[in-house]
Parts: C-alpha cells; structure tokens; sequence
C-alpha cells in the first residue's frame, strides 16, 4: 500500500478549485460580470439549467473551507482568482474583491497552507468581451496590466503562479464546439483566442520576472493520453496528430517558441496569424508546466470527418464523465512532458466525478479512494524513473459547478449539500487524511 513517506519529502499534496465553481457572490462587493456569469444564464448552455451565481458559496464561507483544508492535513490549496472580481471592467480595481483574496490568503497561511494562484480560470470579464475578447490582441495588454496588479498585491505572500489553466479548453471549448463560455462555433475564432491566450501567458511571466523574484510561475494544460482505437496504422497516425493539436500545440510554443510544424500548416490555412515576436514573448521561460490528467482520448482513422479522424469510446471502467480511468496514461504523460520538455511539474488536477450518495450521513466513495490510489502510485512510478514531478492537486476540495454539466458532476473530496450549504467529509477525505501521515 502507498504511504505518503514513499514521496519526496518536499513533495506537495493539495486540492484544487476555480473561481467561478464555488465562489459564488457573483454580483456581490462590486463584482463585475464574467462570460460565465452571461453563458451559464442564457438558456439551454447548462445541462441542469443552473449557474454559479451562489454555488458552494465560498466567498462567505472560505474560513469554514480552510479549516476543513487543514484538518485533512492538506499541504497546498490552488485556487483562482475572479478576474472580474478584482477589476469589475477588467481594467479598474474593485478593492472590496481585491480583500476577499488577500484574506484568503492570510486564512491559508495562518493555517500553514501553501497557497497556490491560477490567474485564469475561465471567467473574463464580460465587460473584455464585449471589446472582442481572446479575440483582440490587445486582450494580452489587459491580461498582463492584472496580472502585475495581482503579483503586486500577493507576490509578498504567494510564491506559486500559473497565468493561465487549460487554454485549450478555453479556446476549442469556448470557441469552436462551442461547449464552454462565450459559446462561439468557429473554428478559426479558437485559433485566434488560442494563439492570443498564449501571449498572454507569455506576457504575464514577463511581468513576474520583475515584480516577484522570489517565486515560480507556469502554466497548466489539460494533458490527454491520445491513442489509436484501433490496429490501422492510418489510425496511429491520426492519433499522433491529434496529440499534435491538443498537446504539443499547448506546450511547444512555451518552451521551443514555435508550434508544431504538423499542425501549422491546418492552422495557417484556418486563420492562425503570428505577429513579429509572439514566439519570443509565449516563450518567455516557465518554472514548470502545470498537468491536468483525467482520461485518455482514443481516435481512429475516418475519411467520413472532414478532420480525418473521429473519437471512439474504450471499454475501460468509466467515471460519471464518462472518461474511462485510466491510470497508465497518467504515467505516459509525465514521462513524456519530462522527455519533451525537461521542465519540473505539478500534476495540477487530478480526480473523479462519482455517483457520490449520503448514507447515514457519510459518502462511501470507495470508487474514488481506488482511483487516487492507482493514480498516486502511478506518480509515484513517474518520479521513480526520474520525473521532476513536485507536488499534486487532486480535483477537487469540493463538489462544485461543473460547468456546461451544472452542479450534476461530483469532483470534491467533500460533499456539498447545495441545499444547506453544508459540508460533509467523503470517506475519500478521511482516507487522504490517514495517508497525509504515512
Ligand atoms: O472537468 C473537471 C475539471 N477539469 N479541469 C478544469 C476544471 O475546471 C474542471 O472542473
């Protein structure tokens, strides 16, 4: 069995969160709008019909949230920060929104919790959209003005930054299938944010190298495990370039300053525009990459897509996503991030959405305990052939708003009775409890 002394000494545990999944307070203290303020309450983008507008209600009840951190012992707590929380228009300060985090903080520190900050987690400031968004270029101008403000503000007391969390999602999720806010269908549109989100990024450390001296900055990717479906070899090839597009196009250009030749030349053709300096700038060097791990993605050859490729199910054991569980794949990435990239890194999320059910008064969530420990020992398995991996968050500290899926997936480790507010430890909490002193 696993123990937690089988890990590095410095190595971190921790949960992860995003603002706008359990924040809630979405028009309180002078918080302005964000896309997923407007998407989540344009009828028919939520599965459930629900929005984020109270959600677990962390914003008042983060003292509560904190304590629960440390009484399952957690080392760290990445959470991010509501853009338009801090800068209402996504320019102007809103102070009251600025002390909601700065207590924040304090809370974590108090309780020897190192903080960890996403800058951006999904939420823009509608009041950016409306000026076109990750579609301006200027956006990377806007980002980099918060993103200084914010180092300024914390930097004294938080010393882990990722600028940006899953850019892939932000842009083909949010602007070609249309899954995500701001719900646009438009291919070349999630080329563009997709190019514009990395500048930002680029922007954003450049900053950080003058206001934060002290501190580490990175970004995080969702990491997917792309395999052929089946034996074709025309399908290994599809599956090599998906990993192109959904990979390397997320991670190449931060650290080799240019995107993958095979995927450039679809992306050319559809839109991508690189202005003199971009590279230089999206390649300003990171301190780690950021890997969110769930699943792998099986594709095979189909000359009836027009992409040449479409995605197919496997039939391993699913979680209430549908994404199979998958540990190897956890194991794949990291060595391959370590043999691509030689950066350090945290696996950013990692966890399950499971039929999550009080009984008693307790969740039994075996499934879930199963799973951390399969993906924990697979990190472990990573480490021990060399991977510079340094800390781990599971997904999630809470059960929370799972966007386009509403409040119907349950991430946390806690239960959250949406109802009462109330908060109740899974038997998963209680099991990481016990291994946080192995
Ligand atoms: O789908 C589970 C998680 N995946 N990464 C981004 C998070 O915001 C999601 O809740």
């Amino acid at each position: 069995m696993i123990k937690r002394s089988d890990f590095p000494k410095n190595f971190v545990f921790g949960t992860a969160t995003a603002a706008y999944q359990i924040e809630g307070a979405a028009n309180e203290d002078g918080k302005g709008p964000s896309i997923w303020d407007i998407f989540s309450h344009t009828p028919g983008k939520i599965m459930t019909g629900e929005n984020g507008d109270v959600a677990c209600d962390h914003y008042h009840r983060f003292k509560e949230d904190v304590q629960l951190m440390k009484e399952i012992g957690l080392d760290a707590y990445r959470f991010s920060i509501s853009w338009p929380r801090v800068m209402p228009d996504g320019k102007n300060i809103n102070q009251k929104g600025v002390d909601f985090y700065n207590r924040l903080v304090d809370e974590l520190l108090e309780h020897d919790i190192t903080p960890f900050i996403t800058l951006y987690h999904w939420d823009l400031p509608y009041a950016l959209y409306e000026k076109g968004g990750w579609l301006n270029s200027d956006i990377a101008m806007y980002f980099r003005a918060y993103a200084t403000f914010m180092f300024n503000e914390l930097g004294d007391r938080v010393k882990h930054w990722i600028t940006l969390n899953e850019p892939w999602c932000s842009s083909f999720l949010g602007y070609f299938t249309g899954e995500h806010a701001p719900g646009h269908k438009n291919l070349q549109e999630a080329i563009v944010a997709a190019h514009n989100l990395l500048r930002s990024h680029g922007h954003a450390v450049q900053s950080f190298r003058e206001e934060v001296k002290d501190g580490t900055i990175g970004l995080t990717n969702v990491v997917m495990k792309v395999e052929p479906g089946d034996s074709r070899p025309e399908s290994f090839l599809a599956a090599s370039l998906v990993d192109k597009f959904v990979n390397a196009w997320f991670h190449d250009p931060v650290v080799f300053g240019k995107y993958p030749e095979e995927a450039v030349k679809v992306y050319q053709e559809r839109g991508l525009q690189v202005m003199e300096n971009d590279m230089d700038i999206i390649s300003t060097p990171i301190d780690f990459f950021g890997v969110n791990y769930y699943t792998r993605t099986l594709v095979v050859f189909d000359t009836t897509n027009p992409l040449g490729f479409s995605y197919v199910q496997g039939d391993l054991p699913k979680t209430e996503m549908g994404w199979e569980i998958y540990p190897q794949g956890l194991f794949d990435m990291l060595v391959t991030l370590k043999e691509r990239y030689r950066l350090p890194l945290y696996i950013t999320e990692n966890g399950m959405a499971g039929p999550d059910k009080i009984e008693n008064g307790k969740v039994k969530d075996t499934y879930r305990i199963e799973y951390l420990e399969k993906h924990f020992e697979k990190a472990l398995e990573a480490i021990n052939a060399g991977v510079n991996l340094k800390g781990y968050f599971i997904w999630s500290l809470m059960d929370n708003f799972e966007w386009a899926y509403g409040y119907s997936k349950r991430f946390g480790i806690i239960y959250v009775d949406y109802n009462t507010q109330k908060r109740i430890l899974k038997d998963s909490a209680y099991w990481l409890k016990d291994f946080l002193i192995s």
